[in-house]
């Protein structure tokens, strides 16, 4: 247990109306997050990873929980008090174009956002705006530029240098690099780890995509319809799975398929993600779930420790039956 975490996320909720009936996108989630540390949120589409990202920036209200920033209860803070807690915490979308104003040049929109919260003068920022581009591998003629006159990978480096403006201490990447040809998603991901280690960021790194969190994540929690159901420091996540699911995500993407056969093994996860306005019985995972037992189809597994930090939500874990699911 950190001795004093940068976040502490406790038995978060969130459940949506839909066609009248509840939708529970995120189900008591809880972690703490160390200052300079990164926890990686892997699932897939729908699983919940940006309304958990929501609810901890306060873009989004959740209905139950608490998290605590920086030693403050965010929910207990006023509305006006937010906007000085939002320097400390940004974030960085898969999609930077969709954030930024096409008609403001990229040099403006970085200015703009510490002329937001008033920090420095008109030229101070500005000067910061060349080290902030310089500091990201962008030149300072891309100050001058507009939006859609860059390349997604330039973009996102201009996401992050607006990011950086405003000196946070919490930055949430949703899917940063998911959008990005794989070469430029590795240079990506190496600037955010260099970022990182400079100013003692702590990251959020969403992603469907267990290969690209591996290498930033000193922690990882699998999302499935809404609830963690693995959380590990993450060599052992990668080293010793335990959840079928994470087990299942993790042979997705370690083999490389050399033909049409093992392509077909690769992609033997059962079905498709069931319905979260009516999630199956019991655990949800079962109906997809190569190692399913009676119990998994009417009891919800409790969450239970595998070793010490690691944790998982599944019926097999302390079983003999655990052993074959490795
Ligand atoms: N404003 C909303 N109203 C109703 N349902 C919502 C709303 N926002 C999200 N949801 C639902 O909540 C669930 C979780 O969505 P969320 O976007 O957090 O998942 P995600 O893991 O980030 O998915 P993706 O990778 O596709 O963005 C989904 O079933 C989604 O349809």
């Amino acid at each position: 247990m950190p001795s004093n975490p940068l976040l502490q996320v406790e038995n978060v909720s969130k459940t949506f109306r839909v066609h009248g009936k509840k939708l529970h996108a995120v189900e008591n989630v809880s972690f703490t997050l160390e200052a300079g540390k990164t926890l990686g949120i892997v699932g897939e589409s729908g699983s919940g990873k940006s309304t958990l990202g929501r609810m901890v920036l306060r873009l989004l209200e959740s209905d139950k929980g608490r998290i605590i920033f920086d030693g403050v209860d965010l929910s207990r803070v006023k509305k006006k008090e937010l906007r000085a807690l939002r320097q400390n915490m940004q974030i960085i979308f898969q999609d930077p174009r969709a954030s930024l104003n096409p008609r403001m040049s990229v040099g403006d929109a970085i200015e703009d956002a510490m002329a937001i919260h008033k920090i420095g003068t008109k030229a101070s920022r500005r000067a910061r705006v060349v080290e902030l581009l310089e500091r990201v591998g962008l030149p300072d003629e891309i100050q001058y530029a507009y939006p859609h006159e860059l390349s997604g990978g330039q973009l996102q480096r201009v996401g992050i240098a607006r990011a950086l403006s405003l000196n946070p201490k919490l930055i949430i990447c949703d899917e940063p690099v998911s959008a990005l040809d794989v070469s430029i998603q590795v240079q990506v991901i190496q600037l955010l780890r260099d970022l990182q280690e400079e100013f003692n960021l702590t990251y959020i790194f969403i992603s469907h995509n267990l290969a690209v969190v591996e290498y930033l994540s000193d922690e990882i929690a699998v999302l499935y319809l809404g609830e963690v159901v693995e959380q590990a420091p993450a060599d052992e996540l990668f080293q010793a799975p335990t959840h079928p699911y994470t087990q299942v995500l993790l042979n997705s993407i370690l083999k490389i398929p050399d033909s049409p056969e093992q392509k077909q093994e690769m992609q033997s996860i059962q079905g498709e993600v069931p319905s979260p306005l009516n999630p199956p019985k019991g655990c949800t995972f079962h109906p997809r779930c190569p190692f399913a037992m009676d119990v998994c189809k009417t009891a919800k597994p409790d969450k239970k420790a595998v070793s010490e930090g690691h944790y998982a939500t599944c019926h097999l874990v302390g079983r003999s039956e655990a052993a074959h699911a490795n």
